[in-house]
């Protein structure tokens, strides 16, 4: 724990009555690529929120290295239509300081080009870029990523991985990334974690790939393409909102799996 940028121990969140996150434990490593992957409303948002402080949990216990830096790119922006804020403008607002910083993010992320583009005219792709631009410049020791490749076009979204890979080698900071793109993610990442509210499995990219727990949530063409056949063994059910079941004889598909 000496060397590591975050840990989480038994974190355990709710909204209501609906439990979010359940006994979560999570360690984030400076130069360490951790990906959080699962179905829509497993908590991989809330996971990333409670990481970055933004969101306090019922139990369990937060650890931060002191004095962190994060950048974060969020899932969704809001982007006020009627502002005139060009992309230069809207990066000195994140970190102010000199336009040579500015040049340098946006030359690293490929979108030199759009600094005095207006950020509402930017494309969905072209946005990802300018956020992860945004985050970079805050010369982060953890990079916290919330789906960065939506909207990226394919080869756009292998560049933006790779990229990632690189920023990694060359600032060796640490890099939370939450994603979909199993196929793309699984290569490029040393910590996969499987959340359905509770840490499924977690592991190494060929470990996950091999877990009966991945293969129920995604289901079994998930993850590089070279898997092998896999049995479907695992130790837990989940209920209809993915929660634990504890008896495994009583395993029932049909009644008591729902994964998107
Ligand atoms: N502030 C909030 N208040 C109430 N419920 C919330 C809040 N934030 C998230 N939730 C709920 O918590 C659950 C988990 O949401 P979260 O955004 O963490 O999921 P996710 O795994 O990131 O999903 P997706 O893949 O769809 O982005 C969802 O059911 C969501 O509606």
């Amino acid at each position: 724990m000496d060397t590591a940028l975050v840990q989480l121990d038994d974190v355990s969140l709710s909204f209501g009555a609906e439990p979010v996150l359940e006994r979560v434990s999570l360690t984030l490593n400076p130069g360490g690529i951790t990906t959080l992957i699962g179905p829509n409303g497993a908590g991989k948002s809330t996971l990333a929120r409670v990481v970055l402080g933004l969101q306090a949990p019922d139990q369990g216990r937060v650890w931060r290295r002191p004095g962190l830096r994060i950048g974060y790119m969020p899932q969704h922006l809001q982007v006020d239509e009627s502002l005139p804020l060009t992309v230069d403008r809207f990066l000195w607002l994140a970190a102010p300081g000199r336009t040579r910083h500015r040049r340098e993010a946006l030359a690293l992320t490929g979108v030199s080009h759009l600094r005095r583009r207006a950020v509402r005219r930017l494309s969905g792709g072209e946005l990802q870029r300018v956020l992860l631009a945004r985050a970079l410049l805050r010369k982060p020791d953890l990079l916290v990523l919330d789906e960065p490749a939506q909207g990226v076009d394919v080869a756009g979204q292998d560049a933006l991985y790779g990229l990632l890979s690189e920023v990694r080698e060359s600032t060796g900071c640490g890099i939370l990334l939450i994603s979909h793109d199993l196929h793309l993610v699984m290569a490029r990442t040393d910590q996969v974690v499987c959340l359905q509210h509770h840490v499924c499995c977690s592991g190494t990219p060929e470990s996950v790939s091999r877990d009966p727990a991945y293969h129920e949530l995604f289901g079994p063409r998930a993850g590089t393409p070279n898997l092998a056949l896999y049995t479907h063994d695992h130790d837990h059910a989940h209920d209809l909102h993915g929660h634990v079941h504890d008896d495994p004889e009583h395993h029932d598909h049909g009644e008591h799996h729902h994964h998107d």
